[in-house]
């Protein structure tokens, strides 16, 4: 018998989005979950703009982060109003782009997207056990393997209130980038 291959796609709110553009996509999840390699991977695909939510933070995060101290929801608020800022100017000059930002809480989100249809979250989901070995196989990047349990002990998983896809993390990076295209293109034209 054939194998049946199977989407990542776990869920989707996407209804809001009606085809809406300039589109901006989001890509959370807790450390490691491969925001990064995701987000790389879409943006190069769709050809749009692409920005790296850890290059903004400010340095005082990052030494925390080094130190294995998670941050505290004000070290998070300038980093996120940064991120906020850069959406809203890709969204004014009409283009559309690909953030990588952990957005662990839902009111993060919230100061992120501000409800705009125009915003859309891509969660990575997985497990700890699922997500640790991609940390700790990783090399010459600031974050600890220790600071994973706080970041699930912060994660407010995105609900169906929220505008966003849920994805599988263990899926590949090319079927998880061909979920998201495809649920892109498929939208309605606005
Ligand atoms: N779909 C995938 N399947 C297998 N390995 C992956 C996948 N996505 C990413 N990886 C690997 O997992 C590790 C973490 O990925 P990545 O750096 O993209 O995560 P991240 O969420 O951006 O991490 P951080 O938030 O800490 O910067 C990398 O070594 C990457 O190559
Ligand atoms: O909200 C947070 O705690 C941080 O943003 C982290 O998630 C890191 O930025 C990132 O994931 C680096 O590993």
């Amino acid at each position: 018998m054939l194998a049946t291959k199977k989407t990542p796609l776990v869920a989707a709110s996407t209804r809001s989005l009606s085809g809406t553009r300039p589109l901006v996509l989001i890509v959370m999840g807790v450390s490691g979950c491969g925001k990064s390699t995701l987000a790389d991977a879409i943006a190069q695909r769709l050809g749009w703009n692409r920005l790296e939510g850890d290059e903004l933070h400010p340095a005082n995060n990052i030494a925390k982060m080094s130190k294995g101290i998670p941050l505290t929801d004000e070290d998070r608020e300038p980093w996120l109003k940064d991120i906020a800022a850069r959406i809203r100017s890709w969204l004014d000059k009409g283009e559309c782009g690909v953030i990588t930002c952990s957005s662990l809480k839902k009111s993060y989100r919230e100061l992120l997207s501000h409800h705009m249809p125009a915003v859309c979250f891509i969660y990575l989901k997985g497990t700890k056990e699922q997500i640790y070995p991609r940390l700790s196989s990783r090399t010459g990047h600031f974050m600890p393997t220790t600071m994973l349990d706080s970041q699930f002990a912060t994660l407010e998983e995105p609900e169906q209130d929220e505008n966003m896809m849920e994805l599988d993390v263990m899926a590949s990076v090319p079927e998880l980038t061909d979920a998201v295209v495809k649920q892109i293109n498929d939208l309605p034209a606005a």
